[in-house]
């Protein structure tokens, strides 16, 4: 993994943190300052959630944030599987901070856009067994991260789906092939170019979503359906991931910095900045009616 200075600095203070995951038996709890990780050391399940108020968005800190959680649980050899969700049980994430793409600094600009690459890459490539369990909203950002793991369970009555056309951004190639991967070309067409938010069912019909239960019940649920994953052999089940995604990350992997340029440059011309500043404006107005 490739870190920018800034990220290394933000490493130094987290390394300080007391969350130390390795070893660790039986059910231990830690938190870092916006995750909070249960770790069951007899089944080797960790369950991780966001608690990044008010939206679990992903600005720079919180993506390093994840970043070095998601190093230290592959690290673990304890560690066989990972349950993501969140602690809001009304939004899973909001997606990327949108504060870090107005008026930004190019330079951070970067490091926050390769930040978000490494975590994707570390998501989608995982030697662990993923779920989401989605027990709120989840638009663009929110929905990749969704998106990357391998089995997803909703709650019903939230909303998900890559929105960015609606936004006037375009969403990059690996948020696009995350859904092509999961829905098909024909469904990802239709819900990419539209920038399509589903409802709960409507994601589950195109494949998006493979289970849906209530709110209340989805842990439960996401850890029995864990016990499925872990029953297969580690080794057969890593390897065999590896080499359905592979292509897909290689295809970043070999295009990262020009996806950087490509996204500092969008992001900084005139018109997406003036295009933003509507768009916080109608979030902020929202958020005080
Ligand atoms: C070929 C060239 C390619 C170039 C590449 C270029 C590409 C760019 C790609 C960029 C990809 C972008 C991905 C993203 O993830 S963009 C972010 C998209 N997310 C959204 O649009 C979500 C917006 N938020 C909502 O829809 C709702 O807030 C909600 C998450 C459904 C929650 O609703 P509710 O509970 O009603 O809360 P509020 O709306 O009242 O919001 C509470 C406060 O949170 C602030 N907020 C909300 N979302 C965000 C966000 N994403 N970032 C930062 N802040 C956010 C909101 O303003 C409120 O703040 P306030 O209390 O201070 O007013």
């Amino acid at each position: 993994m490739i870190w920018g200075r800034r990220a290394l600095q933000h490493v130094k203070r987290f390394k300080r943190l007391p969350f130390q995951p390795e070893g660790l038996h039986r059910c231990m709890s830690a938190a870092t300052q916006n995750l909070v990780v249960e770790m069951d050391g007899k089944s080797g399940v960790a369950v991780v959630k966001l608690n990044k108020p008010p939206v679990n968005s992903f600005n720079l800190e919180f993506l390093t944030e994840i970043n070095i959680l998601m190093e230290k649980l592959e690290n673990d050899k304890s560690c066989r599987g990972l349950i993501l969700t969140s602690n809001n049980n009304k939004i899973f994430s909001g997606g990327l901070d949108i504060m870090e793409m107005y008026n930004p600094q190019p330079d951070r600009l970067a490091e926050f856009w390769r930040t978000l690459q490494g975590m994707w890459l570390s998501l989608y490539g995982s030697r662990l067994a993923t779920i989401a369990a989605i027990n709120g909203h989840s638009p663009a950002g929110g929905c990749l991260t969704a998106l990357s793991c391998d089995y997803r369970i909703m709650a019903p009555g939230f909303t998900i789906g890559l929105n960015e056309t609606q936004l006037g951004i375009i969403p990059p190639f690996w948020f696009v092939e995350s859904m092509i991967n999961v829905t098909g070309q024909r469904q990802a067409e239709v819900c990419c170019q539209k920038g399509l938010m589903m409802t709960t069912e409507q994601a589950h019909s195109i494949g998006l979503v493979d289970d849906v239960v209530p709110g209340e019940a989805i842990l439960e649920r996401a850890h029995n359906e864990m016990k499925n994953w872990l029953k297969v052999p580690d080794f057969a089940r890593q390897l065999t991931k590896r080499q359905i995604r592979k292509p897909t990350m290689d295809r970043l992997i070999a295009k990262r910095d020009e996806d950087i340029q490509n996204f500092v440059q969008f992001i900084t011309k005139d018109s997406v900045q003036k295009a933003m500043g509507v768009y916080i404006d109608q979030l902020k107005n929202k958020a005080k009616k």
